[in-house]
């Protein structure tokens, strides 16, 4: 898609709306040709010229009338493209987030958070402004066409003298925009790294203080800043450097027009209204040229915004951008509150589809592109087949699972397991044997690779939808833990129902935390849960995890920070509570592995070697190396 057809695009979303602000604005920009023309009556009347018979009081009754008019229409004019220019960004942010809101959890953005905010916030901005002025651009040429031909009609030769010069000033110049162009771009990206940097810098502030790195971390968002400066320095000035060239053409065309009509004057050919309906044009004129440049320079900036915002949907076609889709902002039916409550609890079901990398989501309801006309499309039911007993787990079949990370080729090549129900399944292996990439991988966290997965002997088509609550619930390595509540960390948005909360919490060996901290479960836990230990924040993503019944739970070194008595607990009071629950566990800890009915033992990306752990103490050098390394750790 190029620029002109995402522009295109863009206004044919809400075409009556921008046909309205279309037409507000041509009006408004043809508006100034009524009070030039009584201006030259005005003139004339006083000179004895003016064939009009107002006189002068009633002249400036008519400029005062044609003020108002004006204003008013303006009041119009900025109403109707708030409007536009609202649904416009908010269709793209819409569009945007829910793309990345689809992407494997494990990769929805390409940037760090910083810059994809900053994708969201200038580049959809800017490509509201290309749009917004595409409207001006339409009304400003009306007026041109207009009042070239009212000036023309009074004297041709003059109209050639005074215009010509300044669009060829104001043209020169608008070349130049070529060069601000490349200062704006180059700010916008400084802008969005110094962005990307606070945010990092924030979300690791810990990782900052235990490495005694605050100094250098300073220096270095010193060195952004300072780029940044430059660039918006550059930028800036070029900016100003514009703006004055196109403002003072208007005094250099008033300067011409007084040389050139004095002579004119004196011959009679010329009157004095002649003269003000010059000057009072000409700085609309100069007004079309500039705000044509505008344009120009403003479309030339939406292709690098297209081009940035097409960088965070990952390979998806720019069209994702632009698809139609309801913007919801009415409420049919229920009061006002009780509309603002659905918008809430709907907000919060798609942030938990965002977390899907830590708890999958509830059943995804969208609208369809009809979605103006009210009518929804289920996408996703996970919970009605499993009710219904035909999804649930009777077993789990991975054949031939491949998955290579495109910057460093590494990953997981011909994974090939099943999983019975009610089994405990332990994936061991040494660090970077691939061990997450294959649970990512089967969780469809990643990009689908190669090799089929099958539930119950069904191939599963895509996993990123399909290994959601009911059907399975995941625990990350690092949970993502967020600074609100201990209790709507763990519910993610879903209703509380009777005693699941305090049940997930005795499961996940949470319940003595609880009582331990100064608000129970209404203690905020800061941003990332730093005021949580290690061991709590991930006993909280277990909870999480438990709080949704599933059929498969999947744990990624959920122990490494659970001392050993409290693991244990943990696996017994999970099967206390689910007998039959299908655990796919990555461990290398004895806990787990003691437990296991099958461990998988990974090396560069494969299977080393499976077995149960007696069988591995025999067979696999690696099994040993982690059973025994783990010995001595505890001892
Ligand atoms: N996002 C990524 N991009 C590129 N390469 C990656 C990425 N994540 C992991 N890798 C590489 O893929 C390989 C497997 O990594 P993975 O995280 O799956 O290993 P692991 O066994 O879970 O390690 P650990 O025990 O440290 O958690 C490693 O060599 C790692 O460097």
């Amino acid at each position: 898609m190029n620029t002109f057809q995402y522009l295109w695009r863009l206004i044919m979303y809400r075409r009556l709306r921008y046909f309205v602000n279309a037409l507000a604005w041509t009006v408004i920009y043809l508006a100034p040709i009524a009070p030039g023309l009584i201006t030259k009556q005005f003139f004339d009347s006083l000179t004895g010229h003016s064939s009009l018979g107002y006189g002068v009081w009633g002249l400036i009754a008519l400029l005062i009338a044609a003020a108002l008019g004006r204003i008013c229409l303006i009041i119009i004019g900025f109403i109707t493209d708030v409007h536009f220019r609202f649904r416009m960004g908010m269709l793209l942010r819409r569009n945007l987030l829910e793309h990345v809101l689809k992407q494997p959890g494990a990769q929805a953005i390409p940037v760090s958070p910083g810059e994809a905010i900053s994708h969201f916030r200038d580049d959809v901005d800017q490509s509201e402004e290309a749009a917004s002025w595409s409207v001006d651009v339409f009304g400003l040429t009306c007026f041109a066409i207009v009042s070239g031909f009212i000036l023309i009609r009074i004297d041709a030769q003059m109209t050639l003298l005074v215009f010509l010069p300044i669009v060829l000033v104001i043209t020169a110049a608008q070349l130049a925009t070529v060069r601000l162009q490349k200062y704006r771009a180059a700010s916008r990206e400084a802008t969005s790294k110094v962005t990307g940097e606070i945010s990092e810098m924030f979300g690791n502030v810990q990782a900052i203080q235990v490495a005694g790195a605050e100094k250098r971390v300073i220096e270095r968002f010193r060195s952004f800043g300072d780029n940044r400066r430059k660039a918006m320095l550059k930028d800036r000035l070029m900016s100003e450097l514009l703006d004055s060239v196109f403002s003072n053409s208007v005094n250099l065309g008033t300067g011409l027009i007084l040389l050139l009509a004095g002579t004119k004057m004196r011959a009679g050919d010329f009157t004095v209204g002649d003269f003000a309906l010059f000057v009072y044009y000409l700085t609309f004129v100069t007004q079309f040229i500039t705000n044509v440049g505008k344009f120009i320079t403003y479309f030339k900036q939406m292709s690098v915004s297209l081009e940035r915002l097409t960088l965070l949907l990952q390979g998806a076609s720019a069209k994702v951008l632009t698809m139609v889709n309801s913007l919801h902002l009415k409420q049919k039916g229920k009061g006002r509150e009780a509309g603002r409550k659905e918008t809430g609890e709907r907000g919060l079901s798609v942030v938990e589809q965002s977390v899907s990398g830590a708890v999958g989501g509830m059943s995804r309801v969208e609208e369809s592109e009809s979605g103006a006309k009210g009518s929804m499309r289920r996408t996703e039911q996970p919970t009605n087949d499993v009710q219904r007993g035909e999804a649930a787990l009777r077993r789990l079949d991975v054949n031939g699972l491949s998955y290579a990370y495109g910057d460093t080729g590494r990953g997981i090549s011909d994974i090939h397991f099943s999983l019975q129900r009610g089994s405990f399944t332990v994936v061991t292996g040494t660090i970077g044997s691939g061990k997450t990439t294959l649970v990512r991988s089967l969780l469809g966290l990643l990009p689908k690779g190669e090799g089929t997965i099958a539930w119950n002997g069904v191939p599963v088509e895509d996993p990123g939808t399909f290994f959601t609550p009911p059907r399975s619930a995941y625990t990350a390595q690092v949970p993502r833990l967020y600074s609100d509540t201990l209790r709507n960390n763990i519910l993610l948005g879903q209703a509380e129902q009777n005693d699941t909360l305090r049940e997930a919490l005795h499961a996940a060996v949470l319940e003595y935390d609880v009582a331990q901290l100064p608000d129970g479960l209404d203690t905020v836990i800061g941003p990332r849960g730093v005021k949580l230990s290690g061991g709590q924040a991930q006993r909280t993503a277990a909870a999480r995890m438990l709080v949704r019944d599933a059929e498969l739970y999947v744990f990624d070194d959920l122990s490494s920070a659970l001392d050993v008595e409290t693991e244990q607990k943990l696996w017994e009071r999970m099967f206390q509570r689910r007998r039959d629950a299908t655990c796919l566990v990555v461990s290398h800890r004895k806990t787990a592995l003691t437990r296991a009915d099958h461990i998988i033992v990974m090396k560069d990306g494969r299977v080393e070697a499976e077995g149960t752990s007696e069988e591995l103490l025999k067979r696999s050098a690696t099994f040993r190396e982690l059973w025994y390394g783990d010995e001595r750790k505890s001892e």
